[in-house]
C-alpha cells in the first residue's frame, strides 16, 4: 500500500472549483448489542473524525461525472456504484433538480478499511452539491439510505450513534476530544463489513456508558467487531498490540470493521514518534498523522 499524500484543496480552488472535505471516520468504541430481523446489527458507537482524508471537487456540468485520482484511485470504480456519484442521483431524485456536475474525488483513504471511506465521500458530495445547485433538501434524511453510518459522517464532529448507527445522539463533551493527536495505520488487508458482522458471536457485552468524558467512556469501551475481524486477518491483533505499546498512546483499537487500527495520543511528539516507528516496524502499512476535529 502506498502512504497517504496530504490533500489541499488549493489546487482545485485555483482552477474554479469548489472543495468538501471527506474526513477519515473513526469508531473510538463499538458495542453491538442485537442481531436484527433484517440481518442488520444494532450498535452503539462513539463517531469521531480526523481532520484530514478524501477531498472532494464539484464544478457545474451537463452531465454527471466523476474522476478520481489520488493514491487509492486505482482501487475504486469510478462508475454509478461509487458513492459519490449514488449520493448526487438521490440528491437530484430528492429535489427533482436536473442539474450536472463534473466531480473529482481525490482518495486518499483506503478503501473497505473500517475508516468510512466511501460514506464520507457520500457525505461531502450531499454537502458540496446542495451549496453547488443550491437545493434545500432533508440531507439526513437521503444519508440514511447511502449507508448506516453516511448521517455520522454528514456532520463531522464527534456524536454518538444508535440503531443501525444511523440515530445520532449528541455527545457531551465532544469538545474535548477536539485536537488530540491521531495515528491510523492499515496492515493493507481490504475487511469488507457484511462479513465480519456475521462473524460475531451474538453475544451481548453490555452498553456503551458515556458521562462527560468521552475519552474515558471510550476507554472503557470495546469494538466487538474486532475479534471477528481479527478471527479473518490476524495481523489486525499484532498491530493493535503495538499500537498499545507506543510511548504515550492513551487508547489503541480497531476502528469499525477494520482493519484500520488508531492510536490517540496526549502529545503530538509521542504521536511522530510512533508514526517514525510505524515506517521502520511496518513498512507495507498505510499510516496517516492527523489529529480529531
Ligand atoms: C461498521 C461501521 C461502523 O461505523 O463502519 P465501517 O467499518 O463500514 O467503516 C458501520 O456500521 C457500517 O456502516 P456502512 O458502511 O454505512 O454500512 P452499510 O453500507 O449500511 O452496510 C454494509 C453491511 O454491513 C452490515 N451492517 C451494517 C451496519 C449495521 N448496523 N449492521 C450491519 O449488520 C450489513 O451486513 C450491511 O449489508
Ligand atoms: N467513493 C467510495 N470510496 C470508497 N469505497 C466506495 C466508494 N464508493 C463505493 N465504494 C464501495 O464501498 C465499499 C466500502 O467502502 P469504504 O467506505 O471504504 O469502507 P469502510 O466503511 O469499511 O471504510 C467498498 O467495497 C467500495 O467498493
Amino acid at each position: 500500500m502506498t502512504r497517504a499524500h496530504a490533500t489541499t484543496p488549493d489546487n482545485h480552488a485555483a482552477a474554479g472549483w469548489l472543495v468538501e472535505p471527506a474526513p477519515a471516520k473513526i469508531n473510538l468504541a463499538l458495542h453491538v448489542r442485537a442481531r436484527m430481523a433484517d440481518g442488520y446489527h444494532r450498535i452503539e458507537t462513539i463517531f469521531a473524525f480526523a481532520r484530514d482524508g478524501d477531498m472532494l471537487a464539484a464544478r457545474p456540468d451537463a452531465d454527471l461525472q466523476l474522476a478520481i485520482d489520488g493514491p487509492f484511485a486505482a482501487g475504486l470504480d469510478a462508475g454509478a456504484d461509487n458513492l459519490v456519484l449514488r449520493a448526487a442521483e438521490a440528491l437530484r431524485a430528492a429535489t427533482g433538480i436536473r442539474a450536472g456536475a463534473a466531480l473529482r474525488l481525490t482518495k486518499a483513504l483506503p478503501i473497505a478499511a473500517g475508516i468510512g471511506g466511501g460514506s464520507s465521500d457520500a457525505a461531502a458530495a450531499l454537502r458540496l452539491l446542495a451549496r453547488m445547485w443550491g437545493v434545500e433538501a432533508d440531507l439526513d434524511a437521503i444519508a440514511r439510505t447511502l449507508g448506516a453510518d453516511v448521517p455520522a459522517c454528514l456532520h463531522n464532529r464527534a456524536v454518538m450513534g444508535t440503531g443501525r448507527g444511523e440515530e445520532l445522539v449528541p455527545l457531551a463533551g465532544a469538545e474535548r476530544l477536539t485536537g488530540m493527536p491521531l495515528l491510523l495505520v492499515n496492515p493493507g488487508v481490504a475487511m469488507p463489513t457484511g462479513p465480519v458482522f456475521r462473524g460475531w458471536d451474538g453475544q451481548d457485552r453490555g452498553p456503551l456508558t458515556i458521562g462527560n468524558d468521552p475519552l474515558a467512556a471510550a476507554r472503557a469501551g470495546r469494538n466487538d467487531l474486532a475479534p471477528p475481524a481479527m478471527a479473518l486477518a490476524p495481523v489486525i491483533a499484532r498491530l493493535v498490540g503495538w499500537l498499545a505499546a507506543r510511548p504515550g498512546a492513551v487508547l489503541a483499537r480497531m476502528s469499525g470493521s477494520g482493519a484500520t487500527c488508531f492510536a490517540l495520543f496526549e502529545q503530538v511528539d509521542a504521536r511522530d514518534a510512533a508514526a517514525d516507528a510505524i515506517a521502520r516496524d511496518w513498512p507495507d502499512a498505510w499510516r496517516m498523522a492527523t489529529s480529531l476535529a
